[in-house]
């Protein structure tokens, strides 16, 4: 199949989105900006790097590719109004992989009321997935990283550590549907948690792709601003630490470094209450750097690409 024959197949017989006035089709979607600023942001997902065809399908690749981005969107307080889908597929792959992944793609878009306005389809040596996500302050300032304040309760929103404990699963040859598996296929982000956590007065927020520790790490940089972990708020679910004593693996280091689940963390003024769905995880105080009850954390903080 072409390029437009495929365009054709995945754009055929979709809904326009809310808020979509133009798109697809023309040279470029029209969408309406209600706050007079728009919100945007990209995630690129690679085969092999991101994800696996063996291992996840190309349905929950898609959700999970279009998940990594609207977690970016809430992480700002905003609410998503559209993506845009980059796709490059290997010429040898069956039109109906690009079909089912942008059918993913669309299903996670729609569980926050929202549609692929535009993309491209272009040839590629391996499977490339570039969403762009836009969204709306709906009036509402930013929540950026710079923000926390020393004094600041840290807290998150969401789950930690259970796509790297399917990561573990997967790596090590299983492929039981377990739920930890799940998670990894397919993230859960507390979309609502972003906009209700700047309601909320939070100072500073971010989502959790690349591990808890590593990303307060760009909280602290960002506000120039001490963070401490505190283990004994830092709940490990049971389900983890069954999966990590059958791996013999560790599910506090899954918890603390563990990337892709997109959660959401904040800080919060300390006499502010904590917006439901969110727990207090540790503080922030003057100085600079992240630990864990008051001690560098030994290893790795989380994903780095090349290292
Ligand atoms: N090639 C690039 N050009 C411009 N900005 C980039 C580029 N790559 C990353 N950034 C920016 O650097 C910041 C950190 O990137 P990243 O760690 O990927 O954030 P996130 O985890 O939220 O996706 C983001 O603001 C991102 O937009
Ligand atoms: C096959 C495979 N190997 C390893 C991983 C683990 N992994 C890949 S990228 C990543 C971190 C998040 O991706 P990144 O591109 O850094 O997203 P961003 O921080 O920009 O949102 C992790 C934990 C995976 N998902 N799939
Ligand atoms: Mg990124
Ligand atoms: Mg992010
Ligand atoms: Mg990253």
């Amino acid at each position: 199949m072409g390029e437009f024959g495929l365009i054709e197949q995945v754009t055929a017989g979709r809904e326009q989105s809310p808020g979509t006035l133009l798109g697809p089709g023309d040279d470029a979607a029209v969408l309406r900006a209600p706050d007079g600023r728009v919100v945007a942001t990209t995630d690129v997902l690679v085969e092999q790097v991101h994800f696996r065809l063996d291992w996840s399908t190309p349905h929950q690749v898609g959700r999970k590719a279009v998940a990594v981005n609207l977690s970016d969107i809430a992480a700002m307080g905003a609410v998503p109004t559209g993506v845009l889908v980059g796709l490059g597929c290997p010429p040898d792959l069956p039109s109906s992989v690009a079909e089912e992944l942008v059918g993913g793609m669309w299903e996670e878009a729609q569980q926050v009321g929202i549609g692929v306005v535009g993309g491209d389809m272009v040839s590629a040596s391996s499977l490339t997935i570039s969403v762009t996500a836009l969204g709306d302050l709906q009036g509402r300032e930013p929540v950026t990283r710079s923000g926390a304040r020393p004094g600041d309760v840290v807290a998150v929103a969401g789950r930690l550590g259970w796509s790297a404990a399917g990561l573990a699963v997967l790596g090590r040859g299983f492929r039981s549907p377990v739920a930890v598996v799940g998670a990894h296929r397919v993230p859960e982000p507390p979309y609502a948690a972003g906009p209700q956590a700047a309601l909320a007065g939070a100072t500073s927020m971010m989502d959790v792709s690349d591990g808890l520790l590593s990303d307060l790490g760009h909280i602290a940089a960002a506000s120039e601003v001490a963070i401490d972990v505190r283990t004994e708020q830092v709940e490990v679910p049971q389900r983890l630490s069954e999966v990590a004593s059958a791996l013999g693996a560790d599910a506090r280091h899954w918890v603390l470094t563990g990337g892709e689940d997109q959660a959401l963390v904040a800080t919060f003024p300390a006499d502010r209450e904590l917006p439901e769905g969110w727990r207090a995880i540790g503080a922030v105080a003057e100085g600079s750097g992240v630990t864990v009850d008051g001690f560098t954390y030994e290893g790795p903080s989380g994903w780095e690409h090349w290292r």
